[in-house]
């Protein structure tokens, strides 16, 4: 059993108890009051194309860093030019929670990435409900069907969607509807990163689509050269928050690029 498929486990039980407690007709009725939608397909076109992640702990590292708040790197993320702002809500695995989303989204004003594993429209509402501009969707965890079922539910309430692929045989699950593809320079089933293979897949996809590199960004020279192949976006997360003040880091390498 891989990685992935022990955090596909765990989600299936967290959502059939979240369900337990809030139905899916209940939590259709909660709104995300008071925030206006952002899109990062915009943001990432006018700014950095940074999208700075909010991340506590992962399988592959470990802790990352514990003892800092939400609201006060992610605004330093805004305010030094991030085009977009990553936070994990998944707690098992990475540490994260809606908190996490809730603290800080009425102060920032670039699009919020909920990060989980979307595996059921039940989660569609509640990154709803928590005050989400955009949704990841894996591809290793998804068919092509519902890909497109789950862009078509993101786009209805209002959100974007970043498909994350990693292989080639996950082109097939892309369509004309999605907003942004992500390429995760890093595999999920062994954490090995490769920046070279996430330049061959991205020449694979039709021109004019947004695309996101993905993990293991560790130095300018690595941002650098994903920028130069081409890529729109870059999602950084580790290289950050590793430092005892993830505000003052992103800052540093915003001045450089
Ligand atoms: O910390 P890094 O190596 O910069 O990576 C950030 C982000 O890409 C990574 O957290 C990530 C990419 N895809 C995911 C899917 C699930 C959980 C996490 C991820």
């Amino acid at each position: 059993m891989t990685i992935l498929d022990k955090i596909i486990e765990r989600k299936n039980e967290e959502i059939a108890s979240a369900k337990s407690r809030i139905s899916l007709d209940q939590l259709k009725d909660t709104q995300s009051f008071g925030r206006s939608t952002y899109s990062l397909k915009e943001s990432i076109k006018n700014k950095s194309g940074i999208i700075a992640e909010f991340k506590r702990q992962s399988p592959s590292k470990g802790i990352i860093n514990n003892s800092v708040e939400p609201l006060e790197v992610v605004s330093a993320y805004e305010n030094f030019g991030a085009s977009g702002i990553s936070i994990l809500t998944d707690n098992d695995f990475f540490g994260g929670n809606f908190n996490d989303i809730l603290s800080v989204r009425n102060d920032i004003k670039i699009p919020i990435l909920r990060k989980d594993f979307m595996i059921d429209e039940y989660q569609f509402y509640e990154a709803k409900s928590i005050g989400a501009d955009v949704i990841l969707l894996i591809a290793s965890c998804l068919s092509p069907a519902q890909v497109e079922e789950f862009t078509a539910l993101a786009h209805e309430l209002k959100m974007e969607v970043l498909l994350e692929i990693h292989t080639e045989d996950e082109l097939k699950h892309f369509n004309s509807k999605i907003d942004l593809v992500g390429i995760n320079n890093r595999n999920l089933k062994d954490f090995k990163v490769d920046l070279q293979h996430s330049v061959q897949l991205k020449n694979q996809l039709p021109k004019e689509v947004l695309s996101v590199a993905e993990s293991g960004i560790y130095s300018l020279e690595d941002f650098k050269f994903l920028k130069e192949k081409g890529f729109d976006g870059f999602l950084m997360g580790e290289y950050f928050m590793k430092n005892t003040n993830p505000a003052s880091a992103f800052e540093e390498f915003a001045s450089q690029i």
